[in-house]
């Protein structure tokens, strides 16, 4: 249990729950290749079996940090920073987000949208989640659509998503890493047939970056 003053911090978004910071190449979507700092945040509900950052989930676990400690840091690295997690949006992103913005950084966010939106973004990058689905100010507002294919009934899935969010926002879809091998192939092939949606990959990892 926190401190109740810390608590109340957390609760309008002046701490959030710090689980790392990483200067590195934006592996995934639409800015693929691009030098960007990261800033994950701790908690998460959303329970996906093949999460790659299951350590992330339990909140308790990383340590209540000022935002103005993360932002002064953050504008050190880069331009553009990208709020990921965890969940993101299971917080206040309001005072995070006018912060760097003040920074003149750009700001991006990760997200399942399972949460409705905080914050002012440059770019939303959702991927929903079967287990809980995106709240309708994510779908409205989402500059890009990742889904991760895992099944062949994820393409479904992912025709679903594409009609629920607005339509500028770009298309994609990235193998689930573990079923990589299998599922590539045949995201391959339904791109080259339905070419709204792009291929996105987990670069970071071929590269063997953060
Ligand atoms: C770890 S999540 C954190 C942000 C947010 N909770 C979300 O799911 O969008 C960051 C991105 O990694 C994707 N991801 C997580 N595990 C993955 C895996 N095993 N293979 C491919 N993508 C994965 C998520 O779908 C999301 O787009
Ligand atoms: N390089 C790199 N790119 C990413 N794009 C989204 C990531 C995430 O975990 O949110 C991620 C990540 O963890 N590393
Ligand atoms: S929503 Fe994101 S952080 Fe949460 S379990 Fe799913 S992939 Fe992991
Ligand atoms: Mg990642």
């Amino acid at each position: 249990m926190l401190a109740k003053e810390i608590q109340l911090e957390v609760n309008k978004g002046a701490m959030l729950p710090l689980m790392e910071e990483f200067y590195t190449i934006q592996g995934e979507g639409f800015h693929t290749g691009t030098a960007a700092y990261f800033i994950r945040i701790g908690g998460c509900d959303v329970g996906c079996h093949w999460c790659d950052v299951k350590e992330s989930w339990n909140a308790e676990l990383h340590p209540p940090t000022k935002i103005n400690q993360i932002v002064d840091n953050a504008a050190k690295y880069a331009d553009t920073i990208v709020i990921t997690g965890g969940e993101p949006l299971m917080w206040d992103m309001g005072l995070l987000t006018s912060s760097l913005k003040e920074k003149n950084l750009k700001v991006h966010i990760e997200t399942s949208g399972a949460y409705p939106l905080s914050g002012t973004w440059d770019w939303i990058c959702l991927s929903p989640k079967k287990n809980k689905l995106p709240t309708d100010t994510v779908y409205a507002n989402a500059d890009e659509l990742k889904v991760i294919i895992y099944n062949k009934h994820d393409f479904i899935f992912a025709e679903e998503q594409a009609e629920k969010v607005n339509k500028k926002a770009k298309l994609f879809l990235q193998p689930e890493w573990s079923k990589k091998e299998e599922m590539t192939p045949l995201i391959v092939d339904y791109v080259m047939n339905n070419p709204k949606w792009r291929v996105s990959l987990q670069t970071h990892k071929y590269l063997n970056i953060p």
